[in-house]
């Protein structure tokens, strides 16, 4: 017997930090987002494809809305509410070791408005005691209507299948919107910037890896079956070129070997990835480089 295939789309929301992407790989089985420990670094809107049984789930990570004030900032922030607009559902992730903060209510009060079904998936149950969770859900169900929630480690996997469960409930009955071995709409390009990135994320600190941002140039399948891709790094100041660089190449060459592998196994090819260095100031203001993100250049200011 033959079920009937349902399709739609699950956003994923939350504050900086609170496991989005981490979530959203354990979802779909695979790496298709950026993880790590410094918050916003999401900045494409990615989606992965998840499958449950019968239905396909496209997920929205959105990057995690927080009050913007540079444009970057508030490209992302409208990324991340016309993500949640167009889903079949809203699942509103909270990290439970932090609890209600400022950022959280404010998330809420744009929630408020969504019309969408609205689930609660308190993250990172690993490293929080039980009762503090129940005191949570408690709170958080009394300041918005959840039709369920749900307690999940996205880093270790609790959880996470019961999550994946309900999320394809909430699908509309009819055909899939990707091959049903497709794990990502990211362009490979795309994804292949976004680890690069992640890797500036990992070795550099303070403000850099927020005022660098990274494109894929160009990208060619040679003969032999590998890829030369070619990449630059955008960041803001001639000093930050030297810090990316690093001592005699040093530290050019980590992001560079790190990433090379990481794109290798995501492509499923061998990769020569070649890096380079720019200095473009006002690359926040540029809206070429949003869209290479995906998103919207903010119109005024
Ligand atoms: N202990 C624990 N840590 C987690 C869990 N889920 C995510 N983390 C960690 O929390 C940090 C943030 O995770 P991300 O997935 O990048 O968070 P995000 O919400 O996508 O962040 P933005 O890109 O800022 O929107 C990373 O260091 C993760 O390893 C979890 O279930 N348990």
């Amino acid at each position: 017997m033959d079920q009937e295939t349902s399709c739609g789309f699950a956003a994923l929301v939350g504050a900086p930090n609170a496991g989005k992407s981490t979530l959203l790989n354990q979802l779909v089985g695979a790496k298709v987002s950026i993880v790590s420990r410094k918050a916003q670094t999401t900045r494409a809107q990615v989606r992965g494809i998840a499958v449950d049984g019968p239905a396909q789930i496209v997920l929205v990570d959105t990057p995690g809305i927080f009050k913007p004030k540079r444009k970057l900032d508030r490209a992302m922030v409208a990324s991340a509410l016309s993500g949640a607009a167009d889903a079949d559902v809203v699942a509103l992730l909270v990290d439970a070791r932090k609890g209600v903060d400022e950022e959280v209510e404010a998330i809420m009060k744009q929630l408020a408005e969504t019309k969408a079904p609205k689930i609660l998936v308190l993250n990172k149950v690993d490293i929080v005691a039980r009762e503090k969770l129940l005191a949570l859900t408690a709170k958080l169900n009394e300041m918005e209507t959840f039709e369920e929630t749900f307690m999940v480690s996205a880093l270790n996997g609790d959880g996470v299948a019961d999550l994946l469960c309900a999320l394809g409930r909430r699908m509309k009955p009819g055909p899939w919107l990707y091959p049903e071995d497709q794990l990502s709409d990211a362009p490979l390009r795309l994804l292949a910037a976004e680890i690069t990135r992640e890797q500036i994320y990992e070795r550099l600190h303070d403000e850099l890896p927020y005022q660098s941002t990274v494109e894929t140039d160009s990208w060619t399948n040679q003969k032999d079956g590998s890829a030369r891709i070619e990449q630059t790094i955008y960041v803001a100041r001639d000093g930050q070129k030297k810090i990316v660089i690093g001592e005699g190449g040093k530290t050019i060459k980590a992001i560079g070997a790190a990433a090379r592998r990481e794109i290798a196994e995501a492509a499923e090819q061998k990769v020569h990835l070649f890096l380079f260095v720019k200095v473009r100031e006002n690359w926040a203001e540029d809206p070429e480089r949003y869209r290479e993100m995906r998103l919207d250049f903010p119109k005024g200011g």
